[in-house]
């Protein structure tokens, strides 16, 4: 065993639209991992459970309010950063309400899972794409 890692918990979420489209958002400048596309979500704050973080962090970086039961498990993340160990369950999402809008600045795109590829994702999200292409399907360009 090497030195212990702090262990991260992170919840994101892939919030699918009427297109099958998957919502991608750009870490701001001066973050860690800047310029990358990544999944909307943030850390389990203490107390919180997974799907809480999520409902807070869409309100609060998306203006969307979401229901918990709309927030389904859809596959994991474990990556070894340099500094931490990420843990990060990535739900799937098809119903919210409200318009989903940047109140953080954030650049945001929708992409098809076959597309999420072309885009800078941190290093722990590119194993999450066939789950999504699984769910979602590559869409007709693919
Ligand atoms: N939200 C989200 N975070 C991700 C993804 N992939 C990935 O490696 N991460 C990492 C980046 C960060 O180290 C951590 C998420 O932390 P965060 O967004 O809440 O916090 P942050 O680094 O922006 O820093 P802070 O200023 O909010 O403390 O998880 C992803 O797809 N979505």
């Amino acid at each position: 065993m090497g030195p212990a890692m702090k262990l991260l918990l992170v919840a994101a979420v892939a919030l699918i639209d009427a297109d099958f489209r998957v919502l991608i958002a750009e870490r701001p400048e001066g973050k860690q991992l800047a310029g990358m596309w990544e999944f909307p979500g943030g850390k389990v704050e203490f107390g919180e459970r997974p799907e809480q973080t999520l409902i807070r962090e869409l309100r609060e970086e998306l203006g969307i309010a979401v229901e918990e039961p709309c927030l389904a498990p859809l596959t994991f993340a474990s990556h070894a950063y340099e500094s931490f160990h990420l843990l990060m369950p990535l739900y799937a999402c098809r119903r919210w309400n409200g318009f989903v809008q940047p109140l953080e600045g954030q650049r945001l795109k929708w992409v098809r899972p076959a597309e999420l590829r072309n885009y800078p994702m941190p290093p722990a999200d590119e194993p999450l794409i066939p789950a999504l292409i699984e769910l979602v399907g590559a869409g007709p360009s693919a």
